[in-house]
């Protein structure tokens, strides 16, 4: 039976002056999976994530998250939602003058005033340990990191307050495909283990391929396909077929058909 919807989309409209974004979008996140969000530059997959998280008001429609109406929400009321989801932006938007540790504990300081010192550095540095990082990294700053190692940075400090739900806007963007590959296996490790539900933007096929459950894809100004991607296939549609079908879709699927089935005797 197909799991309750953890966030509800419906008739979504989002324009800028005269530049429409979406019309009439519709989507439904299941709890428990981890839905991948694919579309061309700029069709608004982060306006998407942005207007869902309260900071894009749309022109029109209905988003709930929690079963809670989340648009011109009382502030308090809106308080209590945004302290069930973690987010990591594009880039991973963490404070440069704070260290790792210190911008992992910014959302614990915002939603728990009252934690002590010791509680929120014990806090933080074990989400930095659920995010792979060493130890040392915690009083590290932005720019002494690697790419990797700021995009787990920013999941760390996503993971901070216990989320429910995980926002991941382009989290393998930018590294190397071995980095990628680790931290596709870090979001399903944690998915697994923290029963999390995960909103997920990305351009890599890789990663469709190796943790999404289902994959909604955003063209015309709205979401015109979502299922898993053996159902995406067939779907005849010109942006599905070249992004799947073309050249490096059609790698990606060979190498996750060889992952899962690798011939005997080679390696
Ligand atoms: N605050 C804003 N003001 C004006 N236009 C905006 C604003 N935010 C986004 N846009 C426009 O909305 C469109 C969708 O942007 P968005 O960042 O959601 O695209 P995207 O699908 O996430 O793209 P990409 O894959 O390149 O990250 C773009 O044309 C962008 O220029």
């Amino acid at each position: 039976m197909d799991q309750p919807s953890i966030i509800s989309v419906q008739g979504l409209c989002n324009s800028f002056g005269e530049q429409i974004i979406h019309q009439d979008l519709n989507l439904e996140v299941r709890r428990g999976e981890i839905l991948g969000v694919v579309g061309g530059s700029g069709t608004g997959k982060s306006v998407l994530m942005r207007s869902i998280i309260g900071l894009q008001e749309p022109v029109a429609g209905k988003i709930r998250v929690f079963d809670e109406g989340m648009i011109r929400k009382e502030e308090d009321e809106a308080t209590d939602v945004r302290r069930r989801w973690g987010v990591l932006f594009q880039g991973g938007a963490l404070f440069s003058t704070l260290t790792v540790a210190e911008n992992v504990q910014v959302p614990l300081r915002e939603f728990y005033p009252d934690f002590s010192k010791a509680l929120l550095d014990e806090i933080a540095h074990y989400k930095i340990y659920l995010s792979g990082l060493p130890a040392d990294a915690a009083h590290k700053f932005p720019s002494e990191l690697s790419g990797g190692m700021r995009k787990r940075a920013g999941l760390a400090r996503a993971l901070a307050i216990d989320p429910e739900l995980l926002f991941l806007d382009e989290p393998t963007a930018g590294l190397d495909p071995i980095g990628a590959a680790n931290f596709d296996n870090l979001t399903r490790d944690l998915k697994e283990t923290l029963g999390l539900t995960v909103f997920l933007i990305t351009h890599d096929l890789d990663t469709l391929y190796a943790i999404c459950d289902r994959v909604a894809v955003i063209a015309d100004k709205k979401v015109i396909a979502v299922g898993a991607i053996e159902e995406l296939l067939a779907i005849d549609h010109p942006w599905i077929n070249e992004y799947f079908s073309g050249p490096r879709g059609r790698a990606a699927r060979r190498g996750h058909d060889k992952r899962n089935n690798p011939q005997p005797g080679r390696s």
